[in-house]
């Protein structure tokens, strides 16, 4: 940019996902000059190939669960019949539907530039764009992640899906593999296995690797019931292409001890990378590891002050990146008040929730047990079976838990749910642990009865029972008692 000259934009976002149209929006909103450059799909991995159709094939898969369990409720129906070219519609409508929200034309109306091509920084204030040259005040990276595709030997030949792919097969897949036993691989386990597929679960370590281990250890007794094959501890040593007689393509997974399995499809979920390839951020000056843009906790660059860094590809320094929507959002929040307000604000993950979401689902807000303790925390532990509350056993609910993570004096530090829709509870979990507060909040709360949030409810009440029933309380009732 010229000595003197004013730049061209106030701010220059890459990338159209949550973490962009978020932040294009406010600032549009708060009148300034926005260009917002995405060369793929408007609304990014959420809305096309992320939570919006993976939670839209789920909601099919629960539908059909319910139908093949419902003789427990002593009502008699046939064996469901999956009509897979109407499934792929419901998930083609569910994103039709919520498409014009991060549309073109909406963000256009709002006076934002769109540009539908891809973004390159040309120097610390240049970003090129579709053939143009665009000076910034403020650059926003919001370029995401993406499926890593893991060095198997075998794999070139072999036909993979990822997240971008697994969503437009035209045919339910016979046997799906999946390497990978984290969200992503948990969810269209169970969305495939409730749709009639069969699915094996390669998995290095154990399933829901970064959640409570007892969490997991139900997620994986109600996976095994939908009939989905969890290896765990299992490396895969190579795969084979292996197509069937028609020329279907097929393949066969050999496993470090030399198991084979022949499968149908091979979906890789096994994390994400972000999207830094092609943004020259050399020619930026912006600093970035493989675990993204190295930033501030206000996700300001390290190294070049007119870049910040949000969503996915943001990696805050001692904080690392979290690859969630609503972390997205997050992120756009503290850049309204970092960037444009100059105010201190700060990421903070303390009370993050993050939900799984499967039949049942797997919340966890704020830390896990584990974490804890590695943080130093002298921690209570403090559970309660979701069977055993009124609702579960009139919902024929079989599996479930809530363990709350506290500190010795009360306050909660985190919370862990294995419950039917366990993710409608977050809020309340997230509330507390953000503003500090202590179990007998929740202990103290008239909660509607029957409800599967009892369970949290009697878990926070074992924290004051010994007190309660201790000798000391005991003599005090003694001695009132005898009051007129
Ligand atoms: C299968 C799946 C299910 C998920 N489910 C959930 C869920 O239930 N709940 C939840 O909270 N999270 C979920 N996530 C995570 C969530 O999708 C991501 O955290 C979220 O999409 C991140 O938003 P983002 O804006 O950072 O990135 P993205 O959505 O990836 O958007 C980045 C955009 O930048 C564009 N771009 C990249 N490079 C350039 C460039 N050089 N020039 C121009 N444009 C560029 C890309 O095309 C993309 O559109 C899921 C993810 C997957 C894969
Ligand atoms: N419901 C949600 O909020 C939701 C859903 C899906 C994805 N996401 C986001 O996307 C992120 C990525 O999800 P993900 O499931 O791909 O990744 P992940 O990193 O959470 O899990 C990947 C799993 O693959 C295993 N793995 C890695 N390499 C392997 C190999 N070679 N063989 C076998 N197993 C291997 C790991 O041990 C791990 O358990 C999540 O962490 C989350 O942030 C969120």
């Amino acid at each position: 940019m010229a000595f003197g000259s004013s730049p061209d934009f106030d701010v220059v976002v890459i990338g159209a996902g949550a973490a962009g149209l978020s932040t294009a929006a406010f600032s549009a909103g708060l009148g300034l000059k926005v260009a917002l450059i995405e060369r793929g799909t408007m609304g990014g991995d959420c809305l096309n190939f992320g939570c919006v159709p993976s939670k839209a094939m789920l909601a099919a898969a629960h539908a059909a669960a319910s139908a093949r369990n419902a003789h427990r409720f002593g009502i008699r129906l046939p064996p469901p019949e999956i009509d897979w070219t109407a499934l792929r519609a419901h998930i083609g409508g569910t994103i039709d539907h919520i498409a014009p929200t991060d549309s073109e034309a909406r963000f256009r109306a709002m006076g934002v530039d769109v540009i539908r091509a891809s973004a390159h920084f040309a120097a610390p204030d240049v970003v090129e764009a579709g053939g143009r040259r665009l000076t910034f005040r403020r650059c926003v990276i919001a370029a995401g992640s993406q499926a890593i595709v893991p060095d198997i030997p075998g794999l070139g030949p072999v036909p993979w899906l990822t997240n971008e792919t697994i969503f437009d097969l035209e045919e339910p897949p016979g046997h799906l593999i999946i390497l990978g036993g984290g969200p992503i691989g948990l969810e269209m386990a169970q969305a495939h296995a409730r749709l009639g597929c069969l699915v094996t679960v390669i998995e290095a370590g154990r399933i829901a690797g970064r959640d409570d281990p007892e969490l997991a250890d139900g997620l994986r007794r109600a996976l095994t019931a939908d009939g989905v094959t969890l290896l765990e501890g299992t490396k895969l040593a190579s795969v084979e292409p292996d197509p069937a007689e028609d020329g279907t393509p097929g393949l066969v997974a050999v496993l470090a001890d030399g198991r084979r399995i022949g499968g149908t499809h091979l979906l890789l979920a096994v994390g994400r990378a972000p999207r830094l390839a092609g943004l020259d951020l050399e020619a930026g000056q912006v600093a970035h590891t493989k675990a993204g843009i190295t930033t501030d906790a206000g996700l300001r660059s390290t190294t070049n002050r007119r870049v910040f860094a949000v969503g996915d590809i943001a990696d805050p320094v001692g904080i690392g990146p979290r690859a969630f929507t609503h972390v997205a959002s997050q992120h756009a929040g503290v850049l309204a008040r970092a960037m444009l307000f100059r105010l201190p604000a700060k990421v903070d993950y303390a009370a993050l929730p993050r939900v799984t979401y499967t039949d049942p689902e797997l919340a966890q807000i704020g830390m896990t047990e584990e974490e804890a303790r590695k943080a130093g925390q002298d921690v209570r532990i403090l559970r309660f079976p979701v069977p055993e509350t009124d609702r579960a056993v009139a919902e024929r609910v079989p599996i479930g838990l809530v363990k709350l993570v506290a500190t010795k004096s009360g306050v909660l530090l985190g919370a862990g749910i294995l419950a039917p829709h366990a993710g409608e509870m977050a809020g309340t979990f997230a509330l507390m642990i953000g503003r500090k507060m202590k179990l007998s909040t929740l202990a103290g709360l008239v909660l509607p009865y029957p409800t599967l949030a009892e369970a949290a409810k009697r878990a926070a009440g074992d924290f004051y029972a010994p007190k309660l029933m201790s000798p000391l309380v005991k003599r005090v009732v003694g001695l009132l008692k005898r009051l007129p």
